[in-house]
């Protein structure tokens, strides 16, 4: 499918930081698409760039072909969350939103909607200065839905929320994947863009460094394996062995296979009289495939600025582990 954001080389300069080094990408609709980086990595800047915040020092981003000030009715086609905090605090969550429809072009009646949308409705009538964080981030994503559009941008949504409320925002994005719309989230921890993305982009120091779907990261990591375990480990192993497959074992005696599949080991069992008691599919965290990738990155891409990487790897994997 055509992508529906793209950047191209594009660049930022704020005095002596590069914070948006010549990045090249597209954001393809029907998925979400991850933005993936260490704090300070440039993915704010990159989304105030998108949404005509900040102006390119270089190359351009564009929202299905035109740059964001050139599209006639913005917020019908591009709603974000940057900054669930800005929000005029003085305003009902009730104005706010009536104000927002109001500039834009929306029909009053869609506050009412993403009100409802968001769970907000029992306090539309209340300052949204008072509201928590977790509300907050929802009255920002009541914002962002007002307008009905086909493209989403969240920076870091699931900041400060509690279990609950990072629950809802992943399914959230989810369904409007699943309607079609482009979402497009940023998010400096691993795990959570795990949950969440179908497809990831990585950015250190500005740059990209990696791409691609994360089944294709986990599965085709080097740490995916089967987990089998059988009452006839050693036979089992020499038969897999045999076969192509790459095993190891494991503490409890189970062992890690590799190069077959869970079917391909299922039938092989079956075909030796060899029982099985288990047989797991196991796929390697993101952060593990990362790591890997950066390693492979490091090794075979000219195009990879190499201690950027190693840098960027670092600081996610820290941060996942914390
Ligand atoms: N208005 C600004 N003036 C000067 N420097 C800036 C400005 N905005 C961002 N920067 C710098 O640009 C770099 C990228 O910042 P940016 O906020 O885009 O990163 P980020 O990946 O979104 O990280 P974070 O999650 O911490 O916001 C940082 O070094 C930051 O200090």
């Amino acid at each position: 499918m055509d992508s529906v954001i793209k950047a191209d080389e594009l660049s930022k300069r704020f005095g002596d930081t590069q914070a948006v080094d010549s990045l090249s990408f597209e954001v393809r609709p029907g998925v979400v698409t991850g933005f993936l980086g260490p704090n300070g990595a440039g993915k704010s800047t990159t989304m105030r760039m998108i949404l005509g915040l900040d102006r390119p020092t270089g190359g351009s981003v564009t929202v299905h072909g035109k740059s964001y000030s050139d599209l006639p009715a913005p917020i019908q086609e591009v709603g974000s969350v940057l900054d669930a905090k800005a929000v005029q605090s003085g305003l009902t969550a009730h104005a706010h939103l009536s104000w927002m429809a109001k500039a834009g072009g929306v029909p009053p009646r869609r506050v009412d909607e993403v009100l409802e949308q968001v769970g907000l409705t029992e306090v539309a009538g209340k300052r949204a200065g008072g509201f928590s964080l977790g509300m907050s981030q929802r009255l920002g994503i009541a914002g962002a839905l007002l307008g009905d559009p086909r493209v989403l941008l969240f920076d870091e949504p699931v900041n400060g929320l509690d279990p609950e409320g990072i629950q809802w925002v992943r399914t959230l994005m989810r369904d409007l994947a699943r309607e079609g719309r482009t979402v497009f989230v940023s998010s400096h921890l691993m795990n959570e863009m795990e949950e969440t993305a179908d497809h990831v982009l990585v950015i250190g120091r500005g740059t990209l460094i990696a791409e691609a779907s994360i089944g294709e990261l986990t599965q085709r990591s080097s740490h995916a394996h089967v987990r089998v375990v059988s009452p006839d480990a050693a036979g089992l192993n020499e038969v897999l062995a045999r076969e192509g497959g790459v095993v190891r074992t494991g503490e409890a005696g189970e062992l890690l296979v590799t190069e077959l599949d869970s079917a391909r080991i299922g039938d092989l069992a079956l075909e030796h009289r060899i029982g099985v008691h288990e047989l797991t599919p196991v796929r390697a965290s993101l952060e593990a495939a990362f790591l890997e990738l950066t390693a492979d990155a490091a090794q075979f891409s000219s195009t990879v600025d190499l201690s950027a990487a190693a840098e960027t790897a670092r600081a996610l994997a820290d941060e996942g582990s914390r």
